[in-house]
């Protein structure tokens, strides 16, 4: 190899672990300072584990990442497990290798079920979704009972509240460490809404609120920064093609599941706002399906801040408009 050349491609084998001690030291770490933190992914080899498995060890915020499927775990692993970034990678393959996935972990993101095909709705998915959600939270409870959990399977509005009952049962339950995770609602609201308004999607911030299915997704448009003049027409499509992402998602796949990639980069975003809460980062503000008394509903999705012991505080809804308080009454959300 030309001289060059091996330069270049060491000057690229590096660019990683520079950009990790920029990211840390822009948070106040040195690589040396920088908290341990194990994350568990229950369901990394599927659609949405596999790309966020890779995005986690993009994480410079993980130390360890344990990736669990029953099935293909060893190949996702080992080829995770190659790229030069700070996290040591683990896979466990089999049922009896769950507990040493989550023993230590302090995150644990669960993608693990079924995804639904067109002509489903996420309610299809209970029967299968519930089972194995309750048996991974039966494991969680035993090794990791204070590990912050970031639901993924659907349908998140019952997944959530089965992983509380089985807590519970277990004597764990913690309401501060359980989570929804509904941050692909607040992906798409950005993403269409920036569209329409013709503003930069990287300045934009859209809460959605209720839960995640269909329209119990309650994107607040009256409050979305920037502000943007549109019409009532604009607001009403844009809370529609929110509400129903996933399913255009799951009728352009045909057949081959519902949203994957965009999925792993949601579920990277709010798993990376949950290491920074426990990492005492100030201000971490994400909208979450939590345990909540700001609506008659026991689960609800609002902003809540996030820190060292999960949910710090859960935010009310803010001043919403005609069309949001309709859309809110219990007949849309229960
Ligand atoms: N919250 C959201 O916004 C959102 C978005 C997209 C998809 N989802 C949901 O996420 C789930 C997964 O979707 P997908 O596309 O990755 O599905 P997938 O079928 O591609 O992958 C699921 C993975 O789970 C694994 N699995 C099954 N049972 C398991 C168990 N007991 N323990 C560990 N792993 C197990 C499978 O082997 C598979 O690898 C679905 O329920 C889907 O509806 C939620
Ligand atoms: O729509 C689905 O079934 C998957 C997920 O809930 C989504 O919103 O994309």
């Amino acid at each position: 190899m030309k001289a060059a050349m091996l330069r270049s491609v060491i000057r690229r084998s590096t660019t990683s672990s520079a950009a990790t001690k920029t990211y840390l030291s822009s948070r106040g770490f040195s690589s040396e300072s920088a908290p341990e933190r194990k994350v568990a992914i229950l369901g990394a080899a599927g659609g949405i584990g596999q790309p966020l498995s890779l995005l986690m060890k993009l994480n410079p915020l993980v130390s360890r990442l344990a990736l669990y499927d029953i099935a293909g775990t060893p190949g996702v692993a080992a080829d995770v497990s190659h790229i030069n970034t700070r996290s040591e990678v683990k896979g466990y393959a089999a049922d009896e290798q769950l507990g040493q996935a989550l023993e230590g972990s302090d995150v644990v993101i669960i993608p693990a079920g079924v995804p639904r095909k067109p002509g489903m709705t996420r309610d299809d998915l209970f029967k299968i979704n519930a089972g194995i959600v309750k048996s991974l939270c039966e494991a969680i409870a035993k090794y990791c009972p204070n590990a912050l959990v970031n639901m993924i399977s659907n349908p998140v509005n019952s997944t959530v509240p089965i992983a509380a009952e089985v807590f519970k049962s277990h004597g764990v339950y913690d309401e501060k460490r359980l989570f929804g995770v509904t941050t692909l609602d607040v992906v798409r609201a950005k993403t269409f809404y920036a569209g329409k308004a013709n503003v930069n999607v990287a300045d934009v911030n859209v809460p959605v609120i209720g839960g995640h299915a269909g329209v119990t997704i309650l994107p607040l448009f009256s409050q979305a920064s920037p502000r943007a003049n549109l019409s009532d027409e604009d607001i009403k499509a844009l809370t529609k093609r929110t509400q129903d992402g996933g399913t255009e998602v799951v009728e352009a796949k045909a057949g081959k599941g519902s949203a994957t990639l965009s999925m792993a980069y949601a579920g990277a975003i709010f798993a990376d706002a949950c290491l920074k809460g426990l990492n005492g980062v100030p201000d971490v503000v994400e909208c979450s399906y939590v345990q909540s008394t700001v609506t008659e509903l026991p689960f609800f999705a609002s902003k809540v801040r996030l820190g060292k012991n999960g949910v710090e505080e859960v935010f009310g809804l803010g001043p919403l408009s005609d069309y949001e308080q309709q859309g809110l009454k219990p007949s849309s959300l229960s």
